[in-house]
């Protein structure tokens, strides 16, 4: 997978080179290119934004660097076999990112992604785009950041993990809250790790027992715990099995 980023910060995206994702990188399984959007403006101060039509508070980011800039980062890209890229926004007014959008996008060649700064971009940029590419205005949470490039670092990361061969365990992201499954949609619950004993504080028992059936149901049961505590809108997505009464290796 190739990801392409357009940003004014460009040491925002520094995380990309270390961690599970710099990883992915240094083994060639994700080609990640960063760019700085000042590189294609040509005033004494480097401008990137101007101030709103139809007036108001703050600033917008202009047409014209941003339309170089992707001009430019698609024409290497497909100069460099790269192909069917898609476009993704960072935005509190996308659409909220979910797993099943990460899935669907680790299944992508290409991602490029545009985090603005500001008010946002000229809505004729993403108008513009939208003719050659999908577009995804996606948003990572109902809060406002200064820009989009915290968002970036979220939604790569949690596409980059599902990359074929990232993860150590092929498995790991099976277990994941929302994956598919009768522990979908389901929150995690607790976990446990020896000591067995840490400040007079102790296992839960069960989890000692070595009874797996136990252990599953045991653990389904705190996550519908912990679901019902702090996700109520999720229990109305579980899988019926999650509430099944019966033992069974889950
Ligand atoms: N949903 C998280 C999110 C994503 C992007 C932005 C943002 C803020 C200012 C300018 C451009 C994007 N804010 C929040």
């Amino acid at each position: 997978m190739r990801l392409d980023v357009v940003t004014i910060f460009p040491e925002y995206l520094e995380p990309l080179n270390v961690s599970l994702v710099g990883k992915a990188r240094a083994r060639g399984q994700l080609d990640v290119h960063v760019h700085d959007l000042r590189g294609w403006t040509y005033d004494r101060h480097h401008t990137v934004d101007d101030t709103p039509y139809g007036g108001g508070p703050g600033m917008v980011m202009k047409t014209e660097p941003w339309g170089e800039a992707l001009d430019t980062v698609l024409a290497d890209g497909y100069e460099t076999g790269s192909h069917e890229p898609a476009l993704i926004v960072p935005t509190p007014s996308g659409r909220p990112f979910t797993q099943e959008l990460a899935v669907h996008l680790s299944e992508r060649p290409w991602l490029i992604f545009t985090p603005a700064r500001y008010e946002g971009i000229d809505r004729r940029v993403v108008d513009e785009y939208a003719t050659r590419m999908p577009v995804h205005e996606v948003s990572i949470g109902d809060y406002v950041l200064a820009g989009g490039e915290a968002a970036v670092l979220v939604i790569t990361e949690a596409v980059a993990r599902l990359l074929p061969g990232v993860l150590g365990n092929a498995d790991s992201h099976r277990d994941d809250s929302f994956a598919p499954g009768a522990m979908a949609n389901l929150l995690e619950g607790p976990v446990y790790t020896k000591p067995p004993v840490w400040r007079g504080r102790e296992i839960p028992e069960v989890l000692l027992s070595g009874h797996h059936a136990r252990i599953a149901r045991w653990r389904r049961d705190e996550a519908l715990r912990r679901t019902t505590a702090n996700r109520p809108d999720l229990i109305e997505r579980c899988a019926p099995e999650a509430f099944d009464k019966k033992d069974r290796e889950m």
